[in-house]
């Protein structure tokens, strides 16, 4: 039997080997860094992807969400695996996304997968949160649709804000690994 323990001891050494990157590089929030946490190759990977969806969903199964979803890049690959997880735990948790820009023809969505969030209590997921900017946007613009936030969970957080930025803003928030499980050892 695979335990939560197993699977994030594997995991980790997936996220080590495939996403853990050194040197120099830009930030989507401006900052600058001599390291990145590139986390499409485990998301992508078979394992990596199957791993990630049920130690999210375990998170999420411990809230009341209804729905889950997050900000195009990161937790697009996220999503629809949670999603598949849960339905096979029995549990129906329907998947979006938010666009980064409303599309400007065709649909013209921003929260894009599902007709109608109001009132839906909401999971976020992320690959990486840095200053947890990104992933607000999702919340922000969840929020402004009538839904209620429930959590906020990321692959990795790399301890430089967002913990804080949740905090604040009164929401729950969760991280499978931290930076300094990585730069640490
Ligand atoms: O917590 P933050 O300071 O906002 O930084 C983290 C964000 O940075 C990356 O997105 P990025 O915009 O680089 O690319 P993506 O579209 O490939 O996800 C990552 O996917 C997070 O969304
Ligand atoms: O802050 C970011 O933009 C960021 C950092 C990181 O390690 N990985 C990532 O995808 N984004």
């Amino acid at each position: 039997m695979t335990t939560t323990t197993d699977a994030q001891a594997r995991l980790y050494e997936i996220v080590r080997t495939k996403s853990f990157v050194k040197g120099h590089v830009v930030l989507a929030s401006g900052k600058e860094s001599d390291h990145y946490f590139d986390m499409k190759p485990t998301m992508f990977d078979p394992e990596g992807a199957e791993l990630l969806a049920e130690l999210i969903y375990a998170r999420i199964a411990e809230t009341d969400a209804d729905i889950v979803g997050g900000l195009e890049m990161g937790a697009v690959p996220l999503i629809t695996p949670v999603s598949i997880v849960g339905r096979r735990e029995g549990r129906a948790l329907p998947g979006f996304f938010v666009r980064k820009t409303v599309k400007d023809h065709g649909t013209k969505k921003l929260i894009d997968g599902l007709s109608d969030v109001s009132g839906k209590r909401v999971a976020i997921v992320e690959d990486v949160t840095t200053t947890g900017g990104s992933a607000m946007k999702a919340v922000e613009a969840l929020k402004a649709a009538g839904a209620d936030i429930v959590l906020v969970i990321s692959i990795l957080d790399r301890e430089e804000g967002a913990s804080k930025l949740y905090a604040d803003a009164g929401i729950p928030f969760a991280s499978l690994f931290k930076a300094s499980d990585f730069l640490d050892r």
